[in-house]
């Protein structure tokens, strides 16, 4: 994905378990848990290198997962660290999740929340296709991040829980349509089945690369990435 200095990046969630963007409390979706994954960028001279205990990086970029409750960002985060699917039983992030520190809160928490998103350098939007509320929270979540996170920071929107046939809620055509009205690049995943996950992270590591090499003669197309992929690989389509 990236050079290494040292050793891999680290994962970490977090989670204040408040309302949903919107401040209603919509039900099964209405809390939020962002996570963040420290990904390891390239060499630059201009940027210190980041030291977290053992492990060292030249850059350490800030990713946070986001979106409704349940939407799957733990289970994506870990897919895509430990490539398996977290079975079993709904465990909400509450607090910060540190992968082994786990800080407990609610409402609280929002603040915190947004201390995170100032300083995030890239944010993975989550909906869950088979839950119609978490795909309407979506435009809350994205005037909530106008108004915190940083006005360049990559964004990307990500339909989760694609390998859910049956009850998918939400047609992939909604995702685009939506992604495209706010100029955000779009796919859908699954963490259970795998479906795009290395790709989503990639593609953000690689947009996130890009800008930190500071080479205007050649501007990083996300989206167009993205598509290439998909279709070299045949694959990623539900
Ligand atoms: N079918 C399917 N289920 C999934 C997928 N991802 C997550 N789930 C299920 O959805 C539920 C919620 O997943 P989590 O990853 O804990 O959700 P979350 O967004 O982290 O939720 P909070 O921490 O409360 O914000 C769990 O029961 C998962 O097993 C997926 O890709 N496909
Ligand atoms: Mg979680």
């Amino acid at each position: 994905m990236s050079r290494k200095k040292a050793a891999k990046g680290k994962a970490a969630t977090s989670s204040p378990s408040a309302g949903s963007p919107t401040g209603k409390g919509i039900g099964k979706a209405a809390r939020s848990s962002p996570g963040i994954v420290q990904m390891n960028g390239v060499v630059h001279p201009s940027r210190p290198s980041v030291s977290n205990s053992s492990e060292f990086y030249d850059i350490a970029f800030k990713v946070m997962l986001v979106g409704d409750s349940g939407v799957g960002k733990t289970c994506l985060l870990v897919r895509f660290k430990d490539g398996a699917f977290l079975a079993g039983s709904f465990i909400s992030t509450v607090g910060i999740d540190f992968r082994i520190w786990d800080t407990a809160g609610q409402e609280r928490f929002r603040s915190v929340t947004h201390a995170y998103y100032r300083d995030a350098h890239a944010l993975l939007l989550l909906y869950d296709v088979t839950n119609k509320t978490s795909f309407d929270n979506i435009q809350a979540w994205l005037t909530e991040i106008h108004e915190y996170a940083q006005q360049d920071v990559v964004l990307m929107l990500l339909g989760n829980k694609a390998d859910a046939t049956h009850e998918r809620v939400v047609k992939r055509e909604d995702g685009e349509r939506l992604a495209k009205e706010f100029g955000v690049p779009f796919m859908e995943t699954s963490a259970r089945s795998g479906l795009n996950v290395e790709l989503a992270f990639t593609a953000v590591a690689k947009e996130l690369k890009h800008r930190s090499m500071k080479d205007p003669s050649e501007k990083f197309k996300l989206q167009e990435y993205v598509s290439k992929e998909m279709k070299s690989t045949g694959c990623c389509r539900s």
